[in-house]
This record gives structure tokens, C-alpha cells and sequence, in this order.
């Protein structure tokens, strides 16, 4: 459906030059929910801006729906845009329109007869949950409601691609959860393809299937989700990863416990996709002589699986504790015993 291949963008003054997108590949295909996740000045918003022609490339070759996007201009250029949809973090609405009006604009733009029109505003007001608030003006309306309003005027046009500039940043955490759960339906019902730019793990986590990290340009890294959960390989991954899986306050926490449990041993495990599922502790209680405390635990739900990890203190007779940690380890589950008694 998307296609890079080695694009660059270099913005270019009297004074310097600024490479913002740099050789980067790329191929997201039809249906998927694909997040793109950086700091600011990454370079996400070049990248997303190259994807639905509003910049050029410097150098390389974008494919979107079937468009060659950086030869084509003009007339072909706007027809083409049509199915590459966007919605923005502040909405972007009309102010001076009323949510139908505001929805009916693109429709308009494509000369869609009033009757159509009418017809259609009316199921994307359904399709995004804004029955009863058709008349009310954006000022009216609470964020969720006026990114509700974006996605069902960036929908009008039945686009094959979504693209969304961070559509959840301006939001609270409710809120968000409320969208994302909304991108996620719309990906489902219309197998709409979805490309996302956020700075947040939380959204890459509940939402997208596949996630490339940007710096300085780059994609430093790319692959599933759960895959880049369970081994992130750049340091600024392992940041991300750890904005949704290990609060701040973990490490000062578990080594509060260390000091709490001197004996036996403190494990840290790692749940990834189905292992998550299995009652390891279960085993561990039956199968060992052995006592188990759960000191700290979170298990998060992405699109391929869950995941999740877990503290557990260890007692008992050393042998039988290190058996456990054997049986442990065959189970699919990353093991680190934080600190042996
Ligand atoms: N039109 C432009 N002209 C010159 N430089 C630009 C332009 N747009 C972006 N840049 C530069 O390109 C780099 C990447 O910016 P970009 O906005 O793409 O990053 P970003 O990851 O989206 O960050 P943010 O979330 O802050 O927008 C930055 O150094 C920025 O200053």
C-alpha cells in the first residue's frame, strides 16, 4: 500500500542545509496500523508531509495507494489525495461550520450532489459516535468531539490511507484511549491502512502493529510491536519502552524490596505474547518447595499479544530455589534475578 525507497528530504537556506528525513525504507502494507515514534525534530512530520505530497523528496521514489507521489502533479496530484486522508493534532475544524458542515467540505470539494452529501454526512456521523451534536460549531464540542469531527471529514472521500499527525497529543488520557479505540474500529470495519506519528509508546502500544523509531532522520529501528516491546535494540527505544512498561518509580522501588527480602532471590520476568497468558506462578507454588511473593507487576495489551513484567520474590532451600529459576527459564519468559541473597 506505502512505499519507500531510499527517501531523503534536505530543507535547504542561504545560511545551512537540514537533512529532516534521511535514506529512508519503508513498506507498510494494506490494513496495517503502522506508528512512526520520535522526539521532536526527529523528522516525523517531514516524513509524514513527503507521504501525502506536500513536500517533494530531495532524492528517492514514494508510493502510496498505487500513486507514484513524487512524479505526479496537478490534477492527478489532487485526485490522489483524496485517498491519502489526514487528521492533525489541533483538529484543524472549521470554526465558522457546524460538525455536518464541517464533515460535508470535502464532499463539496468533490462536487458530490446535496442528496449524496446529506447521505453520507449522516453514516460518518454514526460511524464516529456524534449522533445529536450534527448543528453544534467546534467551539461547542470537547477535544475528543472535535477530533471525532477530523476523522470523519478526513473519511468523506472513502481514502485507503489515514495518516494522523499527532492526533492524540492534545488530548487527556481518557480521551485518547476513547480516539485510538475509534482508529482501531475504522481499521477494523473499513480495513482503512493507518500510518501515525506520535512521540507517545503509549499510542504505538494500543493501536499500531508495526513501529519504526526515527532520530536525526533515520529509522533506527523497525519491526512488530511486540517484537521491539520484548527487545528493544537502541538505547532510544529502550527509552520508549520503558515510558509504558517501567514507571520511574520502579527501580528505586525494587531496590526498597531487596533490603525488604535479604534472603532467597528477587526475579524479574518478562512476559511476552502467550507466556503471558500461562499460570507460571501456579506451577511454581505446586511444583516447588518453595514461597512466592508478587512484589510489583504490570501486563499491557498491545495489537500482536501482551506483555508484561513481573518482580517475584523467591524463599526457600537454595537448591529448590535455583531449580525454580530453571524451570522458569524454559518457559518462555526472560528471566533476571536482580540480586542473589
Ligand atoms: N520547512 C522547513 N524548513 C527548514 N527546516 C525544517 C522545515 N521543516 C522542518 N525542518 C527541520 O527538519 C527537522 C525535522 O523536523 P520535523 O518537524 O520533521 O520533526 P518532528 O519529528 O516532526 O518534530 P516535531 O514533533 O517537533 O514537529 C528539524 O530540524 C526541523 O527544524
Amino acid at each position: 500500500m506505502i512505499t519507500l525507497s531510499n527517501v531523503k528530504k534536505v530543507y535547504q537556506s542561504k545560511k545551512n542545509s537540514v537533512t529532516a528525513v534521511n535514506n529512508i525504507n519503508l513498506e507498510i502494507k494494506e490494513g496495517e496500523i503502522f506508528g512512526i515514534i520520535g522526539y521532536s525534530g526527529a523528522g516525523k512530520s517531514s516524513l509524514i508531509r513527503l507521504l501525502n505530497g506536500l513536500e517533494t523528496p530531495t532524492e528517492g521514489k514514494i508510493s502510496v495507494a498505487g500513486h507514484d507521489i513524487t512524479s505526479i502533479n496537478g490534477k492527478e496530484l489532487r485526485d490522489a489525495r483524496k485517498e491519502i486522508s489526514m487528521i492533525f493534532q489541533h483538529f484543524n475544524l472549521l470554526w465558522s461550520r457546524t460538525v455536518r458542515e464541517n464533515i460535508a467540505f470535502p464532499l463539496e470539494i468533490s462536487k458530490i450532489s446535496k442528496i449524496e452529501r446529506d447521505k453520507r454526512v449522516l453514516e460518518l456521523i454514526k460511524l464516529v459516535g456524534l449522533e445529536g451534536r450534527e448543528d453544534a460549531y467546534p467551539s461547542q464540542l470537547s477535544g475528543g468531539q472535535k477530533q471525532r469531527v477530523g476523522i470523519a471529514r478526513a473519511l468523506a472521500n472513502n481514502p485507503k490511507v489515514l495518516l494522523c499527525d499527532e492526533a492524540t497529543s492534545a488530548l487527556d488520557p481518557q480521551t485518547t484511549d476513547s480516539i485510538l479505540d475509534l482508529l482501531v474500529d475504522i481499521n477494523e470495519r473499513l480495513g482503512l491502512t493507518i500510518v501515525l506519528i506520535t512521540h507517545e509508546m503509549h499510542v504505538i502500544r494500543k493501536i499500531c502493529h508495526r513501529v519504526a523509531v526515527m532520530e536525526e532522520g533515520r529509522f533506527v529501528e523497525q519491526g512488530r510491536v511486540l517484537d521491539v516491546f520484548k527487545k528493544p535494540q537502541a538505547t532510544i527505544t529502550k527509552r520508549f519502552v520503558q515510558q509504558v512498561t517501567e514507571p520511574e518509580e520502579t527501580k528505586e522501588t525494587i531496590q526498597h524490596l531487596l533490603h525488604q527480602y535479604p534472603n532467597g532471590r528477587v526475579i524479574q520476568l518478562t512476559f511476552v505474547g502467550e507466556s503471558a497468558e500461562k499460570p507460571l506462578i501456579t506451577s511454581l507454588i505446586r511444583d516447588f518447595k518453595i514461597d512466592v511473593n508478587i512484589l510489583q507487576g504490570k501486563i499491557s495489551q498491545t495489537q500482536n499479544g501482551s506483555y508484561g513484567t513481573l518482580f517475584i520474590h523467591i524463599d526457600g532451600d537454595m537448591n529448590e530455589v535455583n531449580s525454580a529459576v530453571d524451570y522458569i527459564k524454559q518457559q518462555q519468559v526472560e528471566v533476571e534475578v536482580i540480586e542473589n541473597a
